[in-house]
């Protein structure tokens, strides 16, 4: 996990969405025996479905595994929900939180995703708050103030770079294939770090700003060299060894 010293270590992360059952985990396995080749230069981690959490860690003492979504009370009647207790409990030590797949299919707000990292911070779990804009809100100009929107309305006042990091997804790039211009990568990260700073002082140049949308072996190389890209959120392409580790091998080369 990253340790929050600036000249940063790049984190990749891996997000295996509703995919897996424990015929993967003879692949999980094989992910995290590639990407321990690379843990001298590289952090990295996969966060699995909550299903599989358990079985992989016990497998897996060594690798970093994490859920993708916990709910924001310690337990209770939600029917079907999974605490970051629980998460942590199997075994996880981060979870995603705010990805824009459940912005949009679970409406969750800001405010929700805020109580969620909070949550999982008290359950001693490292976060990755996801924020990313519309292609609508792209075309209308607005990418900038949106995403900066969600930054400042969805990280907890207490946020640290000792267990907070951001990954900013641009939805329309999502399993498309498509990717913004680097300049437009720049452009945002830059104002997220900004945004961090203002409000964190210097620790927030330490918090990690992850890049995700369509990243894999072919693009990363150029995608991590931009100024604040401190890593990838990777789907689609973090879901075989043989896929991932390009993105792996990318980061040692630009750590
Ligand atoms: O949503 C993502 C990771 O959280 C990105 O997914 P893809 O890499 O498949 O575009």
């Amino acid at each position: 996990m990253p340790n929050g010293s600036r000249a940063m270590r790049k984190f990749i992360v891996g997000n295996w969405k509703m995919n897996g059952t424990s015929a993967d985990l003879a692949e999980i396995e094989a992910i995290a025996a590639m990407a321990t080749s690379y843990a001298a230069s590289v952090d990295s981690a996969l966060c699995i479905p909550a299903t599989l959490i358990d079985r992989a860690t016990s497998r897996l003492l060594e690798y970093t595994l994490g859920g993708q979504d916990c709910h924001m009370q310690v337990s209770g009647a939600h029917t079907g929900c999974v605490s970051a207790e629980m998460l942590a409990d199997a075994g996880a030590a981060l979870t995603l939180v705010g990805h824009s797949e459940r912005r949009a299919g679970q409406n969750e707000t800001d405010a929700d995703i805020r109580g969620k990292a909070q949550a999982a911070q008290n359950a001693g779990l490292k976060v990755i708050i996801c924020v990313g804009e519309t292609l609508e809100e792209r075309d209308a100009g607005q990418a900038l103030e949106i995403v900066l929107g969600q930054v400042q309305k969805s990280v907890p006042d207490e946020a640290g770079s000792d267990w907070l990091s951001i990954a900013y997804e641009p939805v329309w790039a999502i399993g498309t294939g498509r990717i913004p211009e680097d300049s437009d990568v720049a452009e945002m990260h830059w104002a997220i770090r900004e945004q961090l700073v203002a409000r964190f002082g210097p620790d927030g140049k330490n918090i990690s700003i992850l890049y995700g949308g369509s990243m894999n072996g072919d693009n990363a190389p150029m995608l991590l060299a931009i100024p604040n890209v401190d890593g990838g959120l990777i789907g689609g392409a973090s879901l075989t060894a043989t896929k991932f580790e390009p993105i792996l091998a990318a980061a040692a080369k630009s750590s």
